[in-house]
């Protein structure tokens, strides 16, 4: 495996959005070999529990458990500190909870680290505006005022403020990000689908290289691997177009 595929891979998070952990496993089967990351959202976490976090990472790989912790400060930071105590290599917040409630997270993951020398130090980052968000939702439902991307960078540069390691957003958002907060801030852009596939309920969409192009640190992607007829062959053919980029 030349390191150029390693690394590529490494930037693809695939979203395990299984009910339970034998559908699950059977798409981690055939991925087998594919050194990408793995995120465990909360349908799969909900039914199948921090087993199959340890299965993962006992496979040997990088865990994004993400469960986009959104509550009292007091609250989150006990949840980060039993999310860092499963070993995971990276979870969210809400970054619409605040800054006192994004530095109860990384006080939570502290706590955690102090008590267990073990630990690895997660990544935390924060959700930003949910890629299936559109411009009039924000506007008419969620009463936020002014553009998308606007709304987007505030919250970047609060989670910066709070400490955070980066945040989720959509690719288109990446550039404006990067300029607010510094290139090595870490974007993790779901709402990629590669040319031609479903958008589904996912409204800021960019293929797997123009998120590359756009300088995402990370790309999420669900369902153009776990509902294509081969997902080995859907994998190796994104991780293929984000080679093609750099
Ligand atoms: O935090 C996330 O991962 C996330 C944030 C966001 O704004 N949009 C978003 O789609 N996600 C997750 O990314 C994955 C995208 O899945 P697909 O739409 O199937 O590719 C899902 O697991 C979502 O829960």
């Amino acid at each position: 495996m030349n390191t150029e595929y390693k690394n590529m891979a490494g930037r693809l998070i695939v979203a395990l959005d299984y009910p339970d952990a034998t559908q699950a496993s059977a798409l981690v089967e055939q991925l087998q070999g594919i050194p990408c990351y793995m995120k465990v959202g909360m349908q799969l976490f909900y039914a199948a529990g921090p087993d199959f976090m340890r299965n993962l990472k006992a496979r040997g790989y990088s865990v994004f458990l993400d469960l986009k912790m959104h509550d009292i400060p007091n609250t989150v930071k006990g949840g980060a500190e039993s999310i860092t105590r499963l070993g995971v290599d990276m979870f969210n917040v809400h970054a619409a909870g605040g800054t006192q409630m994004m530095q109860a997270a990384y006080e939570g993951m502290n706590n955690a680290l102090a008590s267990d020398p073990s630990l690895s130090k997660p990544i935390i980052i924060a959700v930003t505006q949910l890629t299936s968000t559109t411009q009039s939702v924000l506007n008419e439902q969620i009463g936020v005022e002014g553009n998308i991307e606007d709304a987007v960078v505030r919250y970047a540069n609060l989670a910066a403020s709070a400490g955070l390691d980066g945040v989720v957003a959509s690719a288109h958002e990446v550039p404006s990000i990067g300029k607010a907060c510094g290139r090595d801030f870490i974007t993790v852009t779901p709402g990629i689908r590669p040319a031609g596939s479903h958008l589904g309920d996912q409204a800021r969409v960019l293929t797997p290289g123009e998120a590359i192009e756009q300088g995402s640190h990370y790309i999420v992607v669900g369902r153009p691997i776990t509902s294509a007829s081969n997902p080995r062959e859907a994998a190796e053919q994104i991780i293929k177009e984000m080679m093609n980029v750099e």
